[in-house]
Parts: structure tokens; sequence; C-alpha cells
């Protein structure tokens, strides 16, 4: 069976992803010929559009591992900010904490918020990268729920009153930014 690499060095990534693609959060899964395991290497990321960064992750993880690998990056963006920070959000939350992202809206009546999950499959060293993308729309509120996972707690979703963080995780799983991602990549993966 064809072996396929996820390259993530976000933990809770994995298990989102492990949990959507199957139903358990085995460290092994399988999608249709193919199986998934995981490495945690921590890719260099590069400046530019979500495409980009994600293509060039994809290559750069292909080089790596020397065969099929699966990456991901997951952007959030504001409307006010025309989609920034977008990739650049994990360095907004490292520097700022939530409450400082929160306080950056504070003059814009406009809370809209994208997240965005960009799948890069790239078959190999030096292959193309096929990419497969999730948006999910919502709005940055004050943090509410647990926050373990990212922006999870300032990320409420359209029509519904809980945050990421406040949703039972079958919730989150089932309306997300990854799992329409994955969905994507699922119907791809089935085609092979
Ligand atoms: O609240 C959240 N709900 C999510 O569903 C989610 N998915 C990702 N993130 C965070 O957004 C940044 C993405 O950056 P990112 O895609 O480069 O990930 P990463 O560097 O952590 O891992 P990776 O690049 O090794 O895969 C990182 O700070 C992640 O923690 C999330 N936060
Ligand atoms: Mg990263």
């Amino acid at each position: 069976m064809p072996q396929i690499t996820f390259v993530t060095g976000n933990a809770n990534k994995l298990k989102e992803v492990l949990a959507i693609l199957s139903t358990s959060e085995e460290a092994l899964t399988q999608v249709g010929n193919f199986s998934i395991t995981n490495q945690a290497i921590d890719l260099d990321e590069v400046q530019g559009t979500i495409d980009e960064v994600t293509i060039h992750k994809a290559k750069s993880a292909a080089e790596i591992i020397g065969g099929p690998v699966l990456v991901e990056d997951t952007c959030l963006g504001f409307t006010a900010f025309n989609d920034l920070p977008g990739p650049y959000i994990k360095w907004f939350v490292k520097s700022l904490g939530l409450a400082g992202i929160v306080d950056m809206l504070y003059k814009f009546e406009d809370k809209g918020a994208r997240a965005i999950t960009t799948i890069g499959y790239c078959e190999g060293p030096g292959q193309e990268v096929k990419l497969f993308q999730g948006i999910t729309e919502g709005k940055i509120v004050s943090s509410r729920g647990p926050t373990n996972f990212g922006w999870d707690s300032i990320f409420e979703p359209n029509g519904y009153d809980q945050t990421y963080a406040e949703m039972d995780k079958l919730v989150k799983n089932g309306l997300s930014h990854r799992y329409k991602a994955l969905a994507k990549l699922k119907e791809y993966l089935l085609s092979q």
C-alpha cells in the first residue's frame, strides 16, 4: 500500500487531521489505497501568498522524506485587514497573545475573519504540488474556551454562538477550514 507522510510540527493539527480522516486518533490512518503516517519536522516557511507558502512547504517536505508527502498551512485573516495576517498569524499569536489580536481590531466595526487551510500534496522530490483548500468564515471575539490550540478561542464561525475552542471536537471537525480542505483531498485520493 503506498504510504504518504504528513509532515507537521504541530501536534494539534495532526490530532485533528487523523480524527477527520478516520474515526480514531491512532498515529496511522488509511484513505482509499493510501496509508498516512506522520513525521514532526518544522519546515521552513517562505513569505508569499498562501499557495506559495504551501507549495514551498510541500516541496521541501518531499525532498526531506524522499517520497509522497502532505503538508498544510493554516491562515487566519481579518476582513478589515484585507486578509492579513493570513499565513503569518502564528507569529502574531506568539508576539501579541490572543488579547493583543482582539485589540488589533478594536477600532474596526468589521470583526470578520476567514480561517483557511491549504493542503499541499507532493508525490516526491521534483514533482508538482496539488493544492486543496478549505475556508470557514467567522468573526473575532474575546477569548472563550480552552486556549491550548492557536487562535481557536477567539474565532467564532458564522451561524454559531460558540468559538472553535468551546465546541465539541466533533462539531469543529465537521465544519472547520481543515475539514473542508481534507474533504477535497479525500475525494482526490479516493479517485486514485
Ligand atoms: O485555533 C486554531 N485552530 C486551528 O484549527 C488551527 N490550525 C492552525 N492553527 C494555528 O495557526 C498557525 C498556523 O501556522 P502553520 O500552518 O504554519 O502551522 P504550524 O507552524 O504550527 O505547523 P506546521 O507548519 O509544521 O504544519 C499556528 O500558530 C497554528 O497553531 C490553528 N489555530
Ligand atoms: Mg508552520
